[in-house]
């Protein structure tokens, strides 16, 4: 089979695979190809009778394609796409379009597109979410790169894109790193829902006493109002699935640790490099951190002290909140939260475009991640609808509508926070999402203090309410 491939893909792990027989369900001719061959024979068993092109070395997989070629690359990120790239290279022509649909960080992938370009390669960086069954039966994606490159894809792109009503969840987001810096935005918000979420589940279970059957009932409710969304309704299904190797449910039973490949941490560092502030994702990144040694924390459990965790409910019950009042607080400390998350993450890509010209388009994003992706959320279509009428709104917490959510959240999210302090729970981001919000509508803040104190020990001046001008003050003379 030589030239005839519509496109091909070059991985056939978890996301490779499952794209790749999405794209085979929707009439396109591909080859496939991966490192090892096993993967690849798995596939064509997959396929059928489908127009599969199942290559076991690169020259044969780059034979079987169209001029110009199109290419999507779905390995580990790092060394997994030098090497894809290292092997496709010398068998790739002038005008050949190389994606990279892994999560990459952005600057990587400027960088190997300015160095593809010199063999008039035209490398394109897209960021694909929603996970296994995303992959499968549509994702939502983020391609950025050459426009043009844009344009020979999006026939294939806008078929294989999960539908929504509002059309197809793909869009082109940028040039250079744009796509991968979306869909990094995309996982730092994701860091903040999921974190959110472990939040609200460990009051209810802790100071309301939910079990696991209360849990599910409860999402589930959620799930069917203003929270709705993928991670609230896979979270209410998680609760319900029984322990396979022993009694009760099988969350119970995993270690509480977790882990993260990065692309949270590269949000919070590109975040700090453009002086954005993004409390909830931050706090939800130190959450994995420090849920990550858990040695540490038993050993240090038997030192601190505070509120014994055992008695968290007596804090509730000495309120007289019961528990219908706990799960209504929660709800609405676990909405005003997500606003929160959000509103910083939408911050964050209108700074990253002002800076980098990316000219992204923040109805649009929020439009291609209503379906598909693993931030899917009915506040998705709110989102757009906010940056669609006003695309200079400085913060999307200012939407009139969601000013009025957030009037109506108030007492909950407040409660909640002091219930779980009072009862030793930490509630890193859902926290961090209440401070944020106060500090960004608190007219005056105590930052006098902290520039008093620069300019008593280094000189760094200060500025006056009453008076223009940058002004520094011999302190210690007056002490
Ligand atoms: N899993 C998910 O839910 C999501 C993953 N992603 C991203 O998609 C990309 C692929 O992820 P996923 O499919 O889960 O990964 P898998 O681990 O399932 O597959 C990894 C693929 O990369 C190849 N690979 C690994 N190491 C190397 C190497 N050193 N050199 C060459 N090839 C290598 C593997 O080849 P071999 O079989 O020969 O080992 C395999 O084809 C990653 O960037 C990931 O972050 C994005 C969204 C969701
Ligand atoms: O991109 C994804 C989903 O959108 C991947 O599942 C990613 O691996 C999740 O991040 P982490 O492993 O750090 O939790």
């Amino acid at each position: 089979m030589t030239k005839e491939m519509d496109i091909g893909v070059a991985g056939l792990g978890v996301m490779g695979r499952n794209l790749a027989l999405n794209i085979a369900d929707k009439g396109f001719s591909l080859a496939v190809y991966n490192r090892h061959p096993d993967p690849v024979k798995e596939f064509a068993a997959a396929a059928g009778d489908k127009p599969v092109a199942a290559c076991k070395t690169v020259e044969e997989f780059t034979r079987a394609l169209k001029r110009p070629r199109r290419i999507l690359m779905l390995v580990k990120a790092g060394v997994g796409v030098e090497n894809t790239i290292a092997a496709l290279k010398p068998h790739l022509e002038k005008g050949d379009i190389l994606v990279d649909a892994g999560n990459e960080h952005f600057s990587v992938t400027e960088r190997r597109e300015r160095e593809l370009s010199e063999a008039g390669i035209r490398y394109f960086g897209m960021g694909v979410s929603g996970g296994e069954s995303g992959a499968r039966h549509g994702p939502s994606m983020m391609p950025g790169g050459e426009r043009a490159a844009y344009e020979e894809l999006a026939p294939i792109l806008t078929k294989i894109a999960a539908q929504h009503p509002d059309g197809p969840c793909v869009a082109y987001m940028g040039p250079g790193g744009a796509g991968h810096y979306v869909k990094m935005i995309h996982n730092g918000i994701e860091y903040g829902d999921m974190q959110l979420i472990a939040e609200a589940y460990d009051v209810l279970k802790n100071i309301g006493g939910l079990s696991n059957e209360e849990l599910a009932e409860t999402f589930s409710t959620w799930n069917q109002g203003e929270l709705e969304s993928y991670l609230v309704q896979i979270t209410a299904h998680i609760f319900t699935v029984k322990d396979p190797e022993g009694q009760g449910q099988l969350l119970d039973a995993i270690l509480d640790a977790s882990s993260m490949k990065g692309t949270g941490t590269w949000t919070v560092q590109d975040a700090a490099t453009l002086t954005a502030a993004i409390p909830t994702v931050a706090s939800a990144v130190d959450a994995r951190v420090l849920s990550s040694d858990k040695q540490g924390r038993v050993r240090i459990s038997k030192v601190l002290p505070g509120p014994d965790p055992a008695k968290a409910a007596a804090v509730a019950q000495a309120r007289g909140i019961d528990r219908k009042a706990l799960v209504a607080a929660v709800r609405d400390a676990l909405y005003a939260s997500k606003l929160c998350s959000y509103a910083q993450g939408m911050n964050l890509l209108r700074l990253a475009s002002i800076e980098r010209k990316w000219d992204l388009d923040l109805p649009e994003i929020a439009r291609i991640w209503q379906d598909g992706c693993i931030i899917r959320a009915r506040l998705l279509s709110r989102i757009k609808a906010a940056f669609a009428s006003d695309p200079q709104l400085p913060n999307l917490l200012l939407d009139p509508s969601l000013v009025e959510d957030l009037r109506g959240r108030q007492e909950g999210w407040r409660k909640v926070v002091s219930l779980a302090a009072e009862a030793g729970l930490p509630t890193l981001a859902t926290s961090a999402s209440l401070s944020y919000y106060d500090t960004i509508r608190r007219e005056r803040l105590p930052a006098n203090l902290i520039q008093a104190q620069r300019d008593f020990f280094g000189a760094h001046t200060y500025k006056r309410l009453d008076r223009d001008g940058d002004l520094h003050t011999e302190w210690s003379a007056g002490s």
